[in-house]
This record gives structure tokens, sequence and C-alpha cells, in this order.
């Protein structure tokens, strides 16, 4: 039973032992994780500001870069935020330090000789950071080790070293404070074999070589791992648990004292031999001390599982850290190389504006090296458009937000003035003052000249370079809310040119653009600057006189356009003479709003047409009564021909010989249901100006072939009947000849059997012309005397008829003469002619004496309808027996 209790008591102290030596090495190793932790995270909080160090004097321009100012400057701005834990130097390639975050004076100092320094130099760290040995300090004497990293241009030049010297008692202190147990040491060992920190002993052990002692020995197996040993340092026996720091020259040694472990176990022994009377005594105080063991054990467990704790989340910290450390050095790659590569140009300057660096997407905007823009004034690359006002505007901009987004004119270095569009940012030092100043620029002189050749495209007339209809609404609207405010009264002025079409129609569209041209710059020399001349369209301008001090401006400056409107445009080699009709409402007096307003000038500018051109009117409003009038006859002539309300009527050509009927004349009737047969005049200009002219054209060329077929057919193949084409319709494309010629094979008719009628004027469109006479329709010249054709004209189109106008033929004496000169003229060319509007018996035989061919009138017959025409020819063809 003795033996057994014995063998169970010394079982269980072996047990005992063994735990706690467990104990021991898990608790060093939890110390390992933790410190090891705590160092890497030290260590690349402080790589990070030497990366940024070593960027921010990349971009520098190389002067900069070697300027001790420059460089104490840049140190200095983040120098706040350093502690006396470790500063930054910069030593140049040289390795003399030039300028540190100290503001310290280290001019002088050479680090030649040091490691962290000689590394750099032949670049065998190229892009990573170095750790050198430690070491005291050559100017602040204190125990330091040492960080750096090389420093390069952007072209790979070497410039220098940024080094930050690491006070060790940062580590002394940490590993003095995570201590729970005077029996632990803590150190951190440079993988040279210098001890950089250690505790307790930190003096005696800084920058001890170790690198022959047990700890080596097995750093050199294996990076991670457990010994025990007696120290070197301070000579007592311990297990210690080490571990290499990934990817750093570093490694972290915990050591626990031993002495107790073993001294606990010799007693525990000794206690155990002491006989079987001692036996429940010794089973009860060693139970009690078992007891104590585990709760002190207990007590550690419960500290180890929090440094544990701590240990992992400092891990996850590090690991955190890690991933930031990686983005923030990608970030810093990218934007340095955005920076070189970006196609937006980009400039730094300092607080006051001077050009820090430039990137080479600027170099292109501008025209402008880097070094010949270091060291200006942003300010003088500005073009002088922009005013100082501007420029105070900006100021005060990003003075008050730090930002500014606007467009602005620059010049290049060959003097060319380019738009861009620009965006500010400050960078601020940690005191919140402005440091640095970033602009963004891009070239959109083109996008801006497009984005304005669409605006003027959408808000001028091409032609003539004034404001379209679009525009003048919205000037007319804006002229009437000033109007509002100075109770100045405001005149809206609608000018049309007279009969402008036969400019086009004689001389062509490119004469009649060139008059139009001519009639926007009269106008505009007609009005003060102030007053606003549009074209809506056509031959239709406005005036807008805006803030009238005297009526009578109106009526001098209608007076003025009437004039100059009126005098004889110079159009090449052509002279055009034509004339202007005027309609003029006043603002507020006439409309209240613009719709109004613009309606009531047209009314007005309608009824001087009406009136014989050439003239102006004011609005009144019995005008709104005649406007309804003919909106309404236009709505109505849209429907007339769907509802069979034109007709055409014949008028018989006779032949003057022999008084026999061989053409007609066929002329279209509006069979208005209410206001009864209306003659040409009072439907076809609605019918031009509505565009249904064409329509209309086309039904009476229709019906007249169709009659002449019938008509032929009762007398003779030769019978014609002319038709009237107005010019308008010869303004159209021409393809409606080709339906006509097709129309008349349809009814298998020569098309001699049609005459087409125009006027001297529309003689002058020659390839038109000559189309019809190609196609073999005869032409017949109407109201020849009328217009001013030169007869060498008629000749050459092979004019067929020449048709005296009325006037003539009824005129007595030099009338009379006129036609004996036209009709001895005619025949002398081979072209026939008819006397129009013969309404007496003495003109009947005046013209007949004169040897006109054909007469036409009144006397003779009135225009009749087809049957009527039909029952006339019957008689006429009748067999002379009947
Ligand atoms: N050359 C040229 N002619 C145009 C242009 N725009 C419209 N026109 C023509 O301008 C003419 C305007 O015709 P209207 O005002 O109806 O007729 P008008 O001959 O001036 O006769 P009234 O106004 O009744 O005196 C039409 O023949 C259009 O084809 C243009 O840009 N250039």
């Amino acid at each position: 039973m003795a033996s057994l209790a014995i063998a169970v008591v010394v079982s269980q102290f072996h047990a005992s032992y063994v735990e706690r030596e467990l104990a021991v090495q898990t608790q060093t190793e939890h110390y390992v994780k933790a410190m090891e932790a705590h160092v890497i995270y030290s260590i690349q909080s402080v790589d990070l500001s030497l990366i940024g160090f070593a960027n921010a004097i990349k971009v520098l321009p190389a002067k900069q870069s070697q300027s001790a100012g420059t460089m104490a400057d840049l140190l200095s701005w983040k120098g706040s935020s350093f502690n006396s834990d470790y500063w930054i130097t910069f030593v140049d390639p040289k390795g003399n330090a030039i300028a540190t975050s100290t503001g310290d004076k280290v001019l002088g100092a050479s680090y030649a000789d040091r490691d962290y320094f000689k590394v750099h130099v032949r670049n065998t760290y190229p892009g990573k950071l170095f750790i050198g040995e430690p070491a005291v300090g050559k100017v602040s004497k204190k125990r330091l080790f040492f960080l750096s990293r090389r420093v390069e241009s952007a072209k790979g030049e070497f410039l220098g070293v940024v080094v930050a010297p690491l006070n060790v008692d940062r580590y002394i202190n940490v590993f003095q404070n995570s201590r729970f147990d005077s029996d632990i040491s803590i150190s951190l060992v440079h993988g040279g074999g210098k001890v950089i920190a250690r505790v307790p002993n930190s003096d005696q052990a800084f920058a001890r070589d170790l690198s022959s002692t047990a700890l080596f020995d097995n750093v050199r197996r294996t990076s991670t791992g457990t010994y025990k040993t007696v120290s070197v340092i301070d000579k007592l026996s311990r297990v210690f648990s080490y571990r290499v720091i990934d990817g750093l020259p570093l490694i972290i040694v915990v050591g626990s004292n031993d002495d107790e472990t073993a001294r606990l176990l010799q007693q525990n022994y000794v206690t155990a031999g002491c006989g079987l009377t001692a036996l429940l005594l010794l089973m009860w105080i060693a139970g009690i001390f078992s007891l104590r063991t585990y709760t002190r054990q207990e007590e550690r467990e419960i500290r180890y599982r929090t440094l544990y704790s701590a240990s992992r989340e400092m891990e996850r910290q590090l690991l955190d850290n890690e991933e930031q450390r990686k983005k923030n050095e990608e970030s810093m790659k990218q934007a340095a190389l955005l920076f070189q590569n970006s196609g937006e140009g980009m400039m730094v300057t300092d607080a006051r504006g001077q050009i820090l660096t430039v990137n080479p997407a600027f170099s292109l905007l501008s025209g402008y090296k880097e070094k010949e823009l270091v060291g200006h004034r942003a300010y003088d690359l500005a073009s002088s458009r922009n005013d100082k006002e501007f420029f105070d505007r900006i100021f005060e901009c990003v003075s008050k937000t730090g930002y500014w987004k606007g467009e602005i004119w620059q010049k290049s270095k060959d003097g060319e003035e380019y738009l861009v569009s620009m965006l500010i940012n400050t960078v601020h030092d940690d005191e919140g003052n402005p440091f640095r100043y970033v602009a963004l620029l891009s070239d959109i002189t083109q996008k801006k000249a497009s984005e304005e050749l669409i605006w003027r495209q959408a808000n001028f007339d091409a032609l003539t370079g004034l404001p379209n209809r679009r525009m003048f609404n919205e000037h007319l609207r804006l002229e009437m809310k000033k109007t509002d405010r100075s109770h100045l009264p405001m005149a809206l002025i609608f000018v049309d040119l007279d009969h402008f079409k036969e400019v086009n129609d004689t001389l062509g569209h490119d004469k009649g653009d060139m008059l139009l041209k001519e009639v926007a710059s009269r106008l505009s020399a007609s009005v003060r600057s102030t007053d606003i001349v549009s074209r809506l369209g056509g031959d239709e301008f406005t005036v807008i006189l805006s803030e009238l001090h005297n009526a009578a401006d109106v009526v001098r400056t209608a007076q003025d356009i009437l004039r100059k409107m009126s005098t004889p445009f110079h159009l090449g080699e052509h002279i055009a003479h034509i004339s202007s009709s005027i309609g003029i409402t006043l603002y507020p007096e006439d409309g209240r709003d613009a719709e109004t307003l613009i309606k009531n000038a047209d009314q007005a500018m309608y009824t001087a047409k009406e009136q014989g051109r050439n003239r102006f009117n004011y609005f009144a409003p019995f005008m709104q009564e005649a406007t309804h009038t003919r909106m309404t006859l236009v709505s109505e002539l849209r429907e007339a021909l769907q509802r069979d309300q034109l007709r055409v009527l014949y008028q018989p050509i006779i032949d003057l010989s022999n008084g026999a009927i061989v053409k007609a004349e066929a002329l279209v009737r509006w069979q208005h249901p209410s206001r009864g047969l209306l003659a040409p005049a009072e439907f076809i200009g609605l019918a031009e100006s509505s565009g249904m002219i064409k329509g209309i054209g086309d039904w009476v060329f229709q019906q007249a072939a169709r009659e002449v077929l019938k008509l032929q057919a009762i007398s003779s193949p030769s019978f014609q009947i002319s038709v009237n084409k107005s010019a308008w319709q010869f303004r159209d494309d021409g393809s409606n000849y080709q339906l006509w010629l097709d129309f008349l094979r349809q009814l298998k008719l020569s098309p001699r059997s049609i005459i087409i009628e125009v006027t001297e004027n529309l003689l002058l469109e020659s390839d038109r012309m000559l189309a019809l006479q190609h196609a073999h329709m005869q032409i017949a010249i109407d109201d020849f005397g009328a217009g001013n054709c030169p007869v060498s004209v008629l000749k050459q189109f092979g004019v067929d008829y020449l048709k005296i106008a009325p006037g003539f033929v009824a005129a007595k004496g030099d009338g009379l003469q006129i036609s004996e000169a036209i009709i001895a003229m005619a025949h002398k060319l081979g072209i026939q002619v008819v006397a129009e509007g013969i309404e007496t018996q003495q003109q009947l035989a005046a013209m007949t004496a004169a040897g006109c061919d054909f007469g036409q009138g009144y006397l003779l017959s009135k225009p009749i309808s087809g049957e009527e025409l039909e029952k006339q020819l019957q008689k006429q063809y009748a067999p002379v027996g009947k």
C-alpha cells in the first residue's frame, strides 16, 4: 500500500514536472509570437514612411532632390508625426547626411561606412527594406538600429538613401512591460548576431555578438525552436524559445529560468523518501502543495491564454497591416506610374503656386519640358483671356474648399491658346495648412469647338449667321422681361421680302443666297447694336427693338429698312431689285405673350403685302379677322380636292385667220361651298405658300389631258390645251414631267397636245425648260412684254408661242405698236403669237390686222366647261350640209 502510495505520489510529482516543463515551453513560445508581432508591426510602420519619402523624392525634379532645403522641407513635413523613437535622415550618394526629419544639423556627418548605406550603393537590396546592425548613433549617441531604403529617380538613377534610426529603448520598454515574471528574458537579436534589445541586463547585452552561441547553432538548423542552455549574458540556465522573423533579419528569443523547476522536483523526491509514517502528512502537504502548484499554474495558464490571445490579435493586426502596407505600397507605385503615364496632364505646385513637377502628358499639352517649368508660377501658363477676377475667384474657391473645377484657357510654348478642363486639389500638411496643389488637366479645345458648333447650328442660321427661330424665341422672351423691368416698350418687326422667289427663279438659288446674306447685313446695319435681328427662315426676318425711348424710332427704323431693301442688290454680274413688306407690333400694348406678338407681327406684315407690298404696317385688331379668314381658307383648300370642289374651265383660243377654235387654255376654279366660284387669284397664292400647288397643278394637268383627248376626237388631232405652270412648280425636283409624260402615254396622246404656259422669267431656268422641250411639249410664254426676257433666250429655248399681255392688246397707240413689234419679231423667229384679253371688236380687228395668229378673250368666249367646249367644237366640225 505504502509503495503503491509512494509510487502514486512520485508519479504524480513526475507528471507535474513534465507538465511544468511543457508549460514553460508553451509560455516562451507565446512570448515569442507576441513579441514578434510587436516588432513586425513597428518595423512596418516605419518602413511605410520610408517608402513614402522614397516615392516623394522620386517625383521631385532632379535639381530639387539634391537640394538640402527641399529635402529638409519634405522631411520636416512629416516630422511632426515622428516621436523620439525614430526619425528619418536622407543621405546623399556619397554617404553624407543632407537633411533630417528632426531638423537637426546633420550636414557633414558621413555615413558612408554604415552597412545600411553600403548595401544600397551596391544595390544588393533593390526595392527592399534593409535592417542594419545595432550601433550607437554618431550624433545622437543613442543606442540604435537602422532601417534603410535606396532612393532612385524615375529613370533609376541612385539618388541616395533614406534611413530611419530606431531607438532600441522602445523595445526594451515594451519587453519590460510584457514580462509578468522576473524569470523571463526577452531579446531581439539582429541576424548578423548582435543583440538589439534585451531584458533584463539591457546595457550589458546591447550589440553583444551571439553568433557563436547555442542560439545561432539552433538558428542555422531551423528558423524556430526551443533549447536549454546557460545564458552568456546573465549566466542563468534557461529554456529558450526563438523565432526568426519571416522575411526580416531579426530573431526573437524568449528564455524562462529553469532553476525553480529543478528545485521543486528535487524537493518532492526527498519528501517522498521520508517514510510511511509521514505518508499521510506528506500526502496532505503534497496535496496542498500540488494544489498550490496547480493554482499557480492555473493563474499562469490564464495569463498565458490572455497573452496568447493578445498575440493572436497582434498577428491578425499584423496581417491586416501587411495587407494595408502592400496596398499602400502598391497604390504609391500606381500613383507614380499613373503620374508618368497618364493621358491627363498633371502639375504639382507648392503652396505658393510654384511648379514642382509636371508629367509627360502635361509637357505634351503645353509644349514645355518639365525642366522649363519647374520653379515658374502655374499662373504664367494661363492665357491672357482669363482676367484677374477669374483667378481671384479660383484662389478664393481653393482656399475655402481646397478644391476647384472648371475650364481655363492656357497658352502653349508656341503661343497657341488651348482650353483645358482643370481640377485643382489641395494636399494639406499635418497641421492642415496647404502644402501642395495638384492640378489635373485635359485638353477640351476640340470638344468645346464641336459643342459650340452644335450649339451654333442649333441656334443660328447657317447662311446669314443671324439667330434662328429658336434663338429668336429665346431673345424675344428675354427682351419682354427686360421691358417688364424697365417699363420701356419693345417693338417686334417682321420683314418679308417681296417676290423673292423670282430672284431664285431667275438668277438661281446661289444668287438668292447671296441676296439673303446681304439682306442680313443691311438689316443689322439698320438697328442699334442692342437690337436683335434674326432670320426665321426663307426670306422672313425679324427685328426686336428693345427698350424704346421714343415711338418715332420704330417708324424711322421701318422706313430705313424699306429703303435699304429696295436699294438694288449687286449679286456678282447681276443686279436684283426687290422690296420688303414689314409688320410691326408693340409690347406690351398689342399682346402680353410671345405667341400673340409673333402672330400680330405676321398679320401686320401680311396686310402690308396685301396692300401692295414695299410698305410697313402696324398691327391692328381687325387684322386678326383677316388672318383668321386666311387660315380657314387654307384648311378648306386642303379638303377641296378630295371633296371635288375644284373645276377646270377652258377658254377657247381662236385662229384669227378663220375664226375657228383651235386651242383652249385650262383655267382652274374653286367651287367654294359658301363663297361661290373663286378665281385663281383668290387661292393660288395660298396653294403656293401652303405647299398644295403641286397636287393642284398635277390634277389640272390630268383633267386637261383627258379633255384634250375628247376634243381632238371631235375636232382634229392638232387641237391643243395649254396649262399654266407656276414658278413654284418649276422649282420642284422636275420628276413630275416624267409623270405627266407617262400620263399622256397612257392616254395615247402626243406630248404636243399640251402647251405649257410659263412666265418670261421662268424661261431663264434653262435646264428645266430644256427638259420640257426634249419631251416635245410645246411652250408658250404667258404675259409676254410684262417681264424682261432677252429675245435671244426665246430662240435658244425653242419657244413655240408668245402670249401678248392683255395690257398691250387693250392699249392703243404705243401699246398697239408694241404688239405689232412683238408679232413681227416672233414671226421672224418662227414663233406664233396669241393675243390675250381681246374684249372689243376693235382690238380683234387690230390684232388680226397686225398678223397675230391666235386670239383669246371675253369677246371671243369666256372660260367654259369641258362639255360646253365639246358642244361648240361639235358645231364647228358639223358637216356643212347639216
Ligand atoms: N436662295 C434661297 N431661297 C430660299 C431659301 N429659303 C427659302 N427660299 C425661297 O424663298 C422663297 C420665299 O417665298 P415667299 O416669301 O413665299 O415668296 P416671295 O416670292 O417672297 O413672295 P411674297 O412674299 O408673296 O412677296 C421661296 O421661293 C423659297 O424657296 C434659302 O435659304 N435660299
